[in-house]
């Protein structure tokens, strides 16, 4: 770890604000009168929380050095880390600010994490999501303690407690600045921005940092300085600034440690246990060797594909079995590695380049473009938070209100097997590879005419990997109501991308049981191939509808839309 860092351009340039409410505080902001003067300052641990078990630490008093400060302003407050779905100490921007902030003018880094249930549940945040937030949580508090920085794991009951409970941090722990790591959607800008206000109101300084991409949004424009609607045009410009602007790829550091005195004064939290799971209904010890917890599983994850997945990558990407992708999704959206990260090693991978050399490195950087093309998305055009087309024309769409449908499709006995095998896999181990998720989705609005929010929210609430903005882009593109959506007029045939991405029947022998005797051409299309005794025999449904009398359907119903227009 390294002592001597430079402050990034992100910078606190201000003033603490001055100590708020106790007296004990006032005793610091008397001894820092001289602040600028001098390279010591004394620190009076006194203004630690009443509520801490070591009240006989009262008067401890240690020298730090302030000469690094590049303003000679001083602080004795603390400072406070807000994790939320950034679980991890390197490369994340926040925390290292947060720890410069407090490496030159307060005494403790304070980490805060806030268990939200009812946001959560109004998210749709799928419960294995939430246990594998659990389980990564516990990584990063046994990464903190080493470090002397306490994590304090609260709770909010309501959603509309988020912002109480974090005042009620700050007053606790005589906060002076907070850091966190901006979020995208609307309901959490919403939420932030009331947690701003609350703190603002008390003289606390919110620092919310950029990182939820490589490139700013807002930043990957057109000539015409509009936000790209299209994945091509919108990479060639993000590759372009990633390879020209190297701040981009820049990597943060991981925080300093906290005096090591930090140990004793906030013992209670260094021994509290935390949540360590979240009950979810699946298999848990297949979902805990699925998806092992912690920043170093997470590059563990990364070398190993580096080092051998990714050699085949283009071609493998779209075989469901064996698994040719890196399943660094849920790592990815938990925060327990960046964006960032991935790029930079997968570019160290390919002699430092990301538009040339090795075409299976280049395809899978790629694909991360995606997930920030999306981002952008999110940003550029919020109303797909909001549960709105992108193509706004497509809302007049008429759905089929067929439950039974849709309730076949969740179960995945809709009697396609492919897209019965991809359902399962979701429902098993909350997670679907790329090609399925496509051909699953295509299914339920183009076969089945059934609203793809149905299918966003059923895959939300199943995802371990669940991210709005890729779900959301990914529903879209297959319904052809979103951006770079595929046309209207190109509707998937189950039994054709079967034949071609399940040659063998692998996949669909692995999560379709009753099929497993099959050759490897029945399994594809059982009902037509097999006789109708034998077919029976397998406790098998029925194909839920005729794909190409649907396909003819959901093409019709688009044209009328169009010619609304
Ligand atoms: C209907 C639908 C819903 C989806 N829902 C989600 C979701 O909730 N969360 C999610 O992370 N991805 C989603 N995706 C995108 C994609 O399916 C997953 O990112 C991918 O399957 C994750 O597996 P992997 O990590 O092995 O991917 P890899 O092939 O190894 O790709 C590496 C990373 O690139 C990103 N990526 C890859 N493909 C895409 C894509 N099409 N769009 C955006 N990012 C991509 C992911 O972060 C992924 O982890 C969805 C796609 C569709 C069609």
């Amino acid at each position: 770890m390294a002592s001597h860092r430079k402050r990034s351009d992100h910078d606190l340039h201000n003033d603490p604000p001055e100590p708020i409410g106790k007296s004990s505080n006032n005793n610091n902001s008397t001894s820092m009168s001289s602040r600028g003067s001098r390279s010591k300052i004394q620190r009076t641990n006194n203004v630690i929380s009443p509520l801490m078990d070591h009240a006989d630490t009262a008067n401890v008093k240690e020298e730090i050095d302030d000469s690094a400060h590049p303003t000679g302003t001083t602080s004795t407050r603390n400072t406070l880390m807000w994790f939320r779905n950034d679980l991890r100490l390197q490369d994340n921007k926040a925390l290292y600010e947060a720890s410069m902030r407090s490496k030159v003018g307060a005494k403790y880094l304070i980490a805060l994490y806030i268990v939200s249930e009812e946001e959560w549940k109004e998210h749709d945040e799928a419960p294995v999501k939430i246990d594998f937030w659990m389980r990564n949580l516990v990584s990063l508090k046994a990464k903190l303690d080493k470090i002397a920085i306490p994590l304090v794991v609260k709770t909010a009951k309501r959603k509309t407690d988020v912002v109480g409970v974090v005042e009620s941090v700050v007053r606790e722990f005589d906060i002076s600045h907070v850091f966190w790591s901006q979020e995208l959607m609307v309901d959490e800008k919403r939420r932030d921005k009331a947690v701003k206000n609350a703190l603002q109101k008390i003289k606390v300084h919110v620092e919310e940092c950029e990182d939820q991409y490589i490139v700013n949004p807002l930043n990957v424009r057109t000539k015409t300085g509009n936000p790209y609607a299209v994945f091509t045009p919108f990479y060639n410009t993000w590759c372009k600034l990633v390879e020209t602007e190297p701040h981009h790829l820049r990597l943060t550091e991981a925080p300093d440690a906290n005096p090591h005195e930090a140990k004793d004064l906030f013992a209670r939290y260094f021994k509290a246990t935390i949540p360590s799971s979240h009950p979810h209904g699946l298999d848990v010890e297949t979902i805990n060797n699925l998806y092992p917890a912690g920043e170093d599983e997470a590059h563990l994850r990364l070398n190993a594909f580096l080092k051998t997945k990714v050699k085949n990558y283009r071609v493998s990407r779209n075989i469901p079995i064996p698994e040719g992708t890196s399943v660094m999704s849920p790592y990815l959206n938990a925060g327990v590695i960046s964006t960032r990260q991935c790029v930079v090693m997968a570019r160290a991978a390919n002699k430092n380049k990301i538009t040339t050399g090795d075409e299976d490195i280049k395809s899978w950087i790629k694909e991360l473009g995606w997930r920030e093309f999306y981002r952008n998305i999110l940003v550029s055009f919020p109303r797909v938070c909001m549960n709105r087309a992108f193509q706004l024309k497509t809302e007049k769409l008429q759905w089929s209100n067929n439950d039974e449908h849709f309730q076949r499709w969740c179960e995945g006995k809709t009697g396609f097997p492919i897209v019965d095998a991809g359902m399962r896999q979701l429902n098993s181990i909350g997670y679907m590879h790329n090609r399925l998720r496509m051909v699953t989705a295509c299914f339920l609005a183009k076969d089945l005419l059934i609203d793809w929010h149905k299918g966003e929210r059923y895959f939300m609430q199943r995802l371990i990997d669940g991210d709005l903005a890729s779900n959301n882009g990914g529903w879209q593109w297959s319904a052809s109501t979103g951006t770079d959506a595929q046309p209207y007029f190109r509707v998937f045939n189950p039994l054709l991308q079967s034949q071609r991405f399940d040659p063998k029947g692998d996949y669909i022998r692995r999560w379709v049981p009753e099929l497993q005797g099959l050759t490897d051409k029945q399994i594809h299309d059982p009902y037509h191939i097999l006789d109708a005794k034998e077919f029976a025999k397998l406790g098998y449904p029925k194909p839920v509808v005729d794909h190409a009398k649907a396909r003819d359907k959901f093409v019709n119903e688009f044209k009328r839309v169009l010619a609304l227009a």
